[in-house]
């Protein structure tokens, strides 16, 4: 399974393996990982100005007093035989791996606490798994005046907080992290994972002496296309699904017609649009099936209550309609404020309910905002609410009430857009009315919906929300045909 495993997880599996290899082995096998994923970094970098990749390229390594220090010192000793000039400052006076340090200097590159002011890159080896957030104030002033051209972190970047994600203090901002054996929950977590940029991952063997549950589970497109429901021969508009959405009012109808939108990108076979912006849904999309209330809707295998809806008595008996029925339900947007105020609505409720929530939202329902550690905060509430919480953020989360918790390996701030979560509640909606369970189809919503914000915003395009809305069938088109499956491609 594709998943971010703990620094406790991996400790384990390390302290298990260790004893059965020669000393030494696992560094030397993440050592020789990061040197040879350096070298293509460098040999890419310099590609355009004739260079020669490592040879003749300038290497700053920030060397930490730990392991992540040895990595780095002994990853720049293999870039150092292959000609590179190779700095390394130790950041805590004077505690740095010796061997590590030893084997630097035997190949040629130096320990220095004056390195030159820029680089080709910048090799981050401060802190990894047992590092506290924040970073020394040294290795703060290196970062602050050192100009490099790419700077690459050991297993993580520096800084963050491993294990949830979250920043509270100074980090490094790398461009790429090379990391050991598995994903770390801050490669995927929280402004943690902003800060990792690409990650590459280096097998050492770890994998077998691994607890089988990831701490993070991570999406990927194998995934969409296995729980995916292709429609058979037998099938008609029916059987496919009906996505009902109630969404919209006369002050917002806008947030009707993108959740309308999201709908139909879906795999349903037919969109049920119920609510007081009726007339702006069916002038833009002549195939939804439009009526003024959710009781007058026909049957529909899932629906969606809130965007736009307001907070009046009709919001109110929009979102009462819908919990009171058997299908499952998306909670999004005014529905959460609703709920947030009458929360008894919700506990009657038995259909599986999947809730949407930003920041905001996330407060008026759990009574405080997400904290530091954005996924534990999801699946607090949706263990109190017993529901499937799917929590909106440049790197979506999506907790179930059993604990699990996936992370969204698409997302990117420019979806931050006004109306993009209308577009995705409707995705999310078509998927649990295909017969999706409510977590696969948060999951899925939220990856194809970020994958759609990736192609739409390409070549770094601003983009609106029906840009992500017109990308959506391009993007489910790549992920089930296997195509440029790549996560955020
Ligand atoms: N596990 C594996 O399978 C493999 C792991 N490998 C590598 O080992 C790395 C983990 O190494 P590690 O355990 O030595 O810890 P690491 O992160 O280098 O530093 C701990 C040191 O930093 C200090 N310190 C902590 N926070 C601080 C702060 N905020 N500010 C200042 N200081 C701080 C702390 O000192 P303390 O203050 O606690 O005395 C301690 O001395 C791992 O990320 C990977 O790169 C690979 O070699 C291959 C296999
Ligand atoms: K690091």
């Amino acid at each position: 399974m594709n998943g971010a495993w703990s620094s406790a997880a991996v400790r384990r599996a390390e302290a298990e393996l260790m004893p059965q290899l020669p000393p030494g082995t696992l560094m030397q096998r993440a050592a020789a990982g990061l040197a040879a994923a350096c070298a293509r970094m460098l040999k890419t970098l310099r590609s355009d100005q004739g260079g020669q990749g490592v040879y003749g390229s300038t290497v700053i390594v920030l060397a930490g007093p730990g392991d992540n220090g040895g990595d780095a010192l002994y990853a720049a000793a293999r870039l150092a035989r292959r000609g590179a000039r190779v700095f390394a400052v130790p950041v805590m006076r004077s505690r740095v791996h010796p061997l590590a340090a030893a084997a630097l200097t035997q190949a040629g590159g130096r320990l220095t606490s004056e390195p030159p002011p820029s680089c080709d890159l910048l090799l981050d080896g401060i802190l990894g798994i047992g590092g506290r957030p924040g970073l020394p104030d040294r290795a703060v002033e290196l970062l602050g005046r050192i100009k490099s051209r790419i700077t690459v972190a050991v297993d993580v970047p520096s800084g963050v907080d491993v294990d949830t994600g979250s920043v509270p203090a100074s980090a490094v901002a790398a461009d790429h992290t090379v990391t050991f054996g598995v994903r770390k929950p801050c490669h995927v977590l929280g402004a943690a994972a902003l800060l990792s940029g690409r990650v590459h991952l280096v097998d050492i063997g770890l994998s077998g002496h691994l607890d089988p549950h990831p701490m993070v589970r991570i999406a990927e497109a194998g995934d969409l296309v296995e729980w995916w429901h292709t429609p058979g021969p037998d099938d008609d508009k029916y059987t496919r699904g009906v996505a009902g959405i109630a969404a919209g009012s006369a002050k917002y109808p806008g947030a009707a017609v993108l959740a309308v939108s999201g709908a139909l990108a879906g795999p349903t076979g037919y969109v049920r649009y119920a609510g007081s912006a009726a007339d702006q849904v069916r002038r833009r999309y002549a195939e939804a099936v439009c009526t003024d209330t959710v009781k007058e809707a026909g049957r529909v295998q899932a629906w969606l209550v809130g965007p736009g809806i307001g907070a009046d008595e009709s919001a109110l008996s929009a979102v009462r309609d819908v919990l009171a029925g058997a299908a499952p339900a998306v909670i999004d947007a005014d529905a959460l404020t609703l709920i947030g105020e009458y929360p008894s609505i919700l506990a009657g409720c038995e259909a599986p309910v999947v809730l949407t929530p930003h920041d905001r939202e996330f407060e008026r329902l759990y009574g405080s905002a997400p904290s530091l550690d954005r996924a534990g905060s999801a699946a607090a509430l949706a263990k109190r609410l017993n529901c499937t919480v799917l929590l909106k953020g440049h790197h979506t989360v999506v907790a179930d009430a059993d604990g699990t918790v996936w992370a969204n390996p698409t997302g990117r701030p420019a979806l931050a857009t006004a109306g993009s979560g209308d577009v995705l509640a409707g995705l999310l909606t078509s998927l649990m009315a295909s017969g999706m369970d409510g977590v696969r189809a948060a999951v899925a919503a939220a990856y194809l919906h970020g994958k759609a914000g990736g192609i739409a915003s390409a070549g770094h395009r601003t983009i609106t929300s029906t840009d992500v809305a017109r990308a959506l069938p391009l993007a489910i088109g790549q992920v089930l045909s296997g195509g440029a499956g790549q996560a955020g491609s």
